[in-house]
């Protein structure tokens, strides 16, 4: 290794910053169980153990929920600037950490660290953003027929379950946290069993700044998820996961008749017109699948529709410029654009849809197998990866991937476009490009999307409401409204008699 790689290379420096802690954090302290069943989290760079951490049992789930539950009366009642404070407070902890953070997350989830840098501070954002709205869990006084005093108040749920993927663990648990603590719930988070360090590593930094039992967190798969959603004292699930975790979470909710919000999958389409401004669109196209991470995000726009008279001219030069842009490499190297799959799960199935693909007749553009550098022969890794001649009918085009494998389909008429373009079951965000605004506005409303970018893609925007159509979710988030989620309205009619 050169002097500069090694410099670049931070994975040296990954032991130190580890979670010191071991076992669930409730009630305010850290519960470590003698001989609990450990989880090994592993490094999608290397392939090796990174570190082994406690599984929750479903004891500790209920042992958590509980303190939650008890927790919840005071938090509830602490002035709303108070509860904003502990939130600018939590911004600036994580914005102080946010390299060894960002590094944290790369070695345990495989996206690089560079990028990762965003995701500290797009959660401190958020921290911040919902601490701002803290005045405005506020009601309305209504008009009545005798002229009594009727008005709204808006009320915290109690405990609230949040659970969240991989593919941005450390964006997720704080800032997930933000809009439940700042209405006035108390809140239990579960990470993703794949990658969960950073949010023990999160509970560290967060240990003092909450009353015992207003943040709690347990650490497990599936199981313990479900036992939170259970949970008869859990009042609220937001999960981000995939589409039959949704399903399961409304299953699971349905008897204790949870309030739920869910971010759940992509199958996501851009659309580019003949009009488009090529160069910019061809970015896009790249930009939007997020091969920094693998196309690991739900936004990801996967399937992606050129129109015929363009369509040869934009793959060339999308292809050229994904090879400029876009090669595996070390989670833990500075200079890497793109990561490593969180495991040999995923990995294996974007391999099955590579291999589908092709049997189906797509045809591959570029991509489609395991890089060949000697030093990421044992990492989740897979080319940036393009399918032309990708139809509708095909498996690559109609399953999310949750990898870094794009489908490109022709177009040529409008009406064939949007059948295919909303025939799936998915609608989470959309992407269009033109330069007529006429066509913009008609494209934007037909898509059944609940983000739309035009001559965008990828960017959330703070305050918009994000959230999925059909089968992609319940509830919108980053916004006002993701706030308001973690609400109950309760009217109050006053006799003036
Ligand atoms: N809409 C959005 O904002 C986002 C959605 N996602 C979606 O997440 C998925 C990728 O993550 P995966 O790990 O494959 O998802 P997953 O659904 O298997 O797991 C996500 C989380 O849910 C938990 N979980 C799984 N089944 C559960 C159940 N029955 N009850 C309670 N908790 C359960 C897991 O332990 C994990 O913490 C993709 O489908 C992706 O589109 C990812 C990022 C953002
Ligand atoms: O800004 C919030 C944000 C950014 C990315 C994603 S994902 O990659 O689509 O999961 C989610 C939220």
């Amino acid at each position: 290794m050169t002097t500069t790689t090694m410099q670049a290379d931070l994975s040296s420096r990954v032991p130190s910053i580890l979670p010191t802690q071991q076992g669930q954090f409730w009630g305010g302290q850290w519960h470590a169980r003698a001989g609990a069943q450990m989880l090994d989290s592993i490094n999608p760079s290397t392939g090796e153990v990174l570190a082994r951490v406690q599984l929750a049992t479903t004891d500790d789930v209920d042992a958590a929920v509980r303190s939650a539950r008890e927790a919840f009366p005071a938090w509830a009642a602490t002035p709303p600037l108070e509860r904003a404070r502990r939130l600018r407070e939590a911004a600036a902890r994580i914005r102080a950490n946010a390299a060894d953070l960002a590094l944290l997350d790369a070695a345990d989830c495989g996206n690089p660290v560079k990028a990762m840098l965003f995701d500290a501070e797009i959660a401190a954002t958020q921290l911040e953003f919902f601490a701002g709205l803290v005045l405005e869990i506020k009601g309305e006084t209504l008009p009545t027929a005798n002229g009594s005093l009727n008005y709204t108040r808006r009320e915290p749920l109690g405990v609230v379950a949040r659970i969240f993927p991989f593919n941005h663990p450390f964006m997720f648990a704080a800032g997930k946290i933000a809009a439940p603590l700042a209405a006035g719930n108390t809140v239990v988070i579960k990470p993703p069993e794949q990658a969960p360090l950073s949010t023990l590593r999160l509970m560290e930094l967060l240990a003092d700044l909450f009353p015992p039992g207003v943040l709690n967190c347990v650490v497990g798969a599936r199981d313990i998820g479900a036992a939170l959603v259970s949970h008869p004292q859990v009042a609220a699930v937001g999960l981000i996961g995939s589409v039959p975790a949704g399903k399961a979470v409304l299953h699971g909710a349905a008897d204790t008749m949870k309030r739920t919000l869910l971010e759940l999958g992509g199958k996501n389409a851009m659309v580019i017109y003949p009009d488009a401004d090529l160069e910019r669109a061809v970015d896009g196209a790249v930009r939007g699948m997020n091969f920094t991470w693998c196309g690991q995000s739900c936004g990801s726009t996967s399937r992606l529709f050129l129109h015929e008279s363009v369509h040869d001219r934009f793959v060339e030069q999308m292809v050229a410029l994904l090879a400029q842009r876009h090669r595996p490499g070390l989670a833990t190297h500075m200079d890497t654009t793109m990561g490593a799959l969180i495991n040999r799960t995923q990995y294996e199935r974007s391999l099955g849809f590579i291999a589908s693909a092709r049997e189906e007749g797509a045809r591959l553009a570029t991509g489609g197998a395991h890089p060949k550098d000697a030093a990421l022969a044992k990492g989740f890794f897979i080319e940036p990866t393009v399918f032309t001649g990708v139809t509708p009918a095909m498996r690559l085009a109609r399953e999310e991937v949750f990898g870094p494998v794009l489908s490109v389909l022709r177009w040529s008429g409008e009406d064939d476009l949007y059948s295919a373009v909303n025939g799936t079951e998915l609608g989470l965000t959309a992407s269009i490009w033109t330069r007529d605004l006429v066509t913009a506005h008609r494209a934007a409303a037909r898509v059944e999307a609940g983000y739309v970018w035009v001559n965008d893609c990828s960017s959330h925007f703070i305050g918009a409401p994000f959230g999925g159509y059909k089968q992609s979710g319940l509830g919108r988030e980053e916004s006002k409204d993701e706030l308001f989620e973690f609400t109950q309205v309760k009217n109050v009619n006053v006799s003036l008699q």
